[in-house]
């Protein structure tokens, strides 16, 4: 189990997985990200503006996938895959985003830097992860993207400082606006939202027609966990 990982848990746990699943053959391992956030919910406090960003932002979620490698595609009908996965922790971050187990609870403490801190370094730790397709990746916007829905000034930073289009991180957007910031969870409900969007509206692939994408999960450290997806044809997911 992987506890008290932060909102980049889900990545950390599909990057886990991955590797359990490449290294046992035939394994097929069961991720679960699970929140429950009503720990840090507490009256007001003029002293702590910041955790009342957190209180307005967090959401209970749950999200869940099976990671295996070699697919029987008889009976097992995947839905991305996973390339490569990377980690980075941003320098003098450490103070953004704090968990503090008090009396009253679980405080979490958010700094105003957070947007800035991530925008600021997501570049660099996307072109670790986009390495295997460097060579072919000419705009950020020939990808799909499934990014952690930490709240809507880092998706905006996001989308400004990689010039993505506005319907780029929509999915996200969506998933933010109907659930909150479900932590670990967010990136699984995002890539569940876009499968099920993709097919809905007829497109080639899982990933909004496209064939390689990224996932980000964002979290205390800083840290960013990211994957690289490749998409599946719709008609075999079938
Ligand atoms: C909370 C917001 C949606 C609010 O957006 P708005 O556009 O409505 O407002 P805004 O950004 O202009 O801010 C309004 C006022 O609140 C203040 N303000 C904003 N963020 C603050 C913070 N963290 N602490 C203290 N004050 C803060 C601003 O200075 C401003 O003050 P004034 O009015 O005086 O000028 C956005 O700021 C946002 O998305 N922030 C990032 C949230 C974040 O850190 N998410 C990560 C969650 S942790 C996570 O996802 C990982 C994990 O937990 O593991």
């Amino acid at each position: 189990m992987l506890y008290q990982q932060g909102c980049y848990g889900g990545g950390t746990a599909l990057r886990v997985a991955k590797d359990l699943a490449e290294n046992n053959a035939g394994a097929r391992v069961l991720v679960v990200c699970s929140e429950i956030t009503a720990i840090t919910f507490h009256a007001p406090n003029e002293a702590q503006l910041g955790c009342l960003v957190g209180q307005a932002l967090f959401g209970d979620g749950a999200g869940a996938a099976i990671i295996g490698s070699d697919p029987d595609t008889l009976v097992e009908k995947p839905i991305f895959q996973l390339v490569s996965a990377a980690q980075i922790m941003i320098p003098d971050s450490e103070h953004a985003i704090e968990g503090h187990v008090r009396e009253m609870g679980l405080l979490i403490h958010l700094s105003e830097d957070v947007p800035k801190l991530i925008s600021d370094n997501v570049e660099a730790a996307l072109r670790e992860v986009v390495a295997p397709i460097g060579g072919v990746l000419s705009d950020w916007n020939s990808l799909f993207w499934a990014v952690h829905a930490g709240g809507r000034a880092i998706l905006d930073g996001v989308e400004a400082k990689l010039k993505l289009k506005r319907e780029k991180l929509g999915v996200t957007r969506h998933i933010l606006r109907e659930y909150g910031n479900v932590a670990s969870a967010c990136v699984l409900f995002v890539l569940d939202e876009m499968r099920e969007r993709s097919v809905k509206e007829g497109l080639a692939t899982t990933g909004e027609g496209l064939e390689w994408g990224v996932l980000i999960g964002l979290g205390p450290g800083l840290t960013m966990e990211t994957l690289l997806l490749h998409s599946v044809p719709v008609a075999i997911t079938k």
